[in-house]
């Protein structure tokens, strides 16, 4: 371990190598600041799916659009728990993380405790004392895809005719062999509810074998048959992130291997039957711009044909429109630990999603933009993946309430991130 290269080091961080030691979490112990705030929340589980569907609500407030209804139910919070959010509540809500997290700053514990605490006060039936912790970690979760440090962000995806879906995208070069620790995301503890995004844990997780939901950012990978990156179970606690197995270019997107046999659904990757996923672009550029004709907000639909595949887009402005599906898949990733191009375990069921489609119109305002947030640079060049080495597995945490467990790194506390 301690002679492996640090090839997080690419994460746009600055390191000292020499106290490092050469290791580098998640392969070893977190060293500075920003990977102990992120072993601190992977070291958090949720303690049942129970919970877990504040990491819906977050995602609801934060992303969904603030549109008709008909666009802004794909996401559904409501399908996990008896917890509802209303359009004017995702309001409220992303008001106050808006207010105490600005766009474009580093997240921090403080600033996301501030807004947590404003949100539990102008929505106290969504959100009591027990889910004030949860909160503050899920709220970090996502506002870390807005650190100006962060390499990748969210990112417009349209497949087929579906609904405008959510992706991953590279802001800078990204060198092969780097973790991306931005959109790490942790399982939770017990087994999954049907209609929700889930990963198999791998032997190496704690909490029990089996499909569990995704938390966080990775939730929002999506598949390709040829994939550029690849899932990276995290030992020892339940959380996953991504390590890239080729260097990714600014602008492309992030995509992992669900199974081994492929997605299961009709597959829009572009890789295996020649598809061509519609990336929506930060602004819309089918249609050269008269610059003698005043743009107005509102406005017709426009399609475009693909491959002979005629798709519906709209000039929205670059805002995020993210609509996760109901019915998402069950992840799987290698039973040993060092990344692999495929994946092993069973395949997941089919996804007969029943989301309507989230329909936009030209200039709606939706929250949760992402436009605007600078570039990072990664000029610390990465070591290419090591080779594959045994690994044993530690046994297994059984406990259902491992919320309350230490973590792995318990020597963090949320003091020390700051
Ligand atoms: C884990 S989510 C990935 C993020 C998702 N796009 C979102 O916005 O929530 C998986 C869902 O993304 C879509 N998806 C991902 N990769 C796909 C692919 N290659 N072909 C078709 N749909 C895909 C499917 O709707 C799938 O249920």
């Amino acid at each position: 371990m301690s002679s492996r290269p640090r090839r997080a080091a690419t994460l746009g961080v600055k390191y000292n190598e020499d106290a490092a030691g050469g290791s580098s979490y998640p392969d070893g112990k977190p060293d500075s600041p920003f990977e102990k705030m992120v072993a601190l929340l992977n070291g958090q589980a949720f303690p049942s799916a129970r919970l877990a569907h504040l990491d819906d609500l977050v995602v609801y407030a934060m992303f969904a659009t603030k549109a008709r209804p008909k666009s802004y139910r794909a996401i559904k919070p409501d399908t996990m728990s008896d917890a509802t959010m209303t359009v004017d509540e995702a309001g409220l809500f992303n008001g106050s993380v808006r207010l105490h997290v600005e766009k474009g700053t580093e997240p921090t514990f403080p600033k996301c405790q501030e807004a947590a605490k404003e949100v539990m006060s102008k929505l106290p039936h969504l959100f009591d004392e027990k889910s004030y912790k949860v909160l503050v970690h899920t709220i970090l979760r996502y506002k870390l895809l807005y650190s100006p440090d962060s390499n990748v962000q969210l990112e417009k995806v349209k497949f087929g005719d579906g609904p405008i879906s959510g992706g991953l995208r590279a802001r800078s070069t990204i060198r092969a062999g780097a973790y991306l620790l931005y959109a790490c995301g942790s399982l939770s503890s017990n087994r999954h509810k049907p209609g929700h995004a889930t990963i198999e844990a791998t032997t190496q997780q704690l909490g029990p074998t089996g499909s569990r939901m995704i938390l966080g950012p990775l939730r929002f990978v999506n598949h390709d048959c040829n994939p550029n990156s690849q899932l990276y179970p995290i030992p020892n606690s339940h959380a996953f992130t991504i390590i890239t197995l080729q260097q990714i270019e600014a602008g492309q997107s992030i995509t992992v291997k669900y199974t081994e046999g492929g997605y299961w659904g009709e597959c829009w990757c572009g890789s295996c039957k020649g598809y061509s996923t519609l990336m929506l672009p930060r602004h819309e550029n089918t249609q050269v711009p008269n610059p003698n004709k005043k743009q107005r907000r509102g406005g017709k639909r426009k399609t475009i044909s693909i491959n002979g595949v005629h798709t519906r887009i709209a000039n929205n402005r670059g805002r995020l429109n993210v609509a996760p599906e109901l019915v998402p898949p069950s992840f799987t990733v290698p039973q040993q630990h060092r990344p692999v191009a495929g994946s092993s375990g069973p395949a997941a069921a089919a996804d007969p999603s029943t989301l309507e489609e989230a329909e936009i119109e030209e200039g709606e305002i939706v929250e949760g933009e992402i436009i605007g947030v600078p570039a990072v640079s990664s000029d610390t060049p990465a070591a290419p993946p090591p080779p594959a080495e045994p690994t044993v597995a530690p046994p297994i945490a059984a406990s259902a309430e491992i919320y309350d467990m230490p973590s792995p790194m318990s020597s963090i506390d949320e003091s020390d991130s700051e």
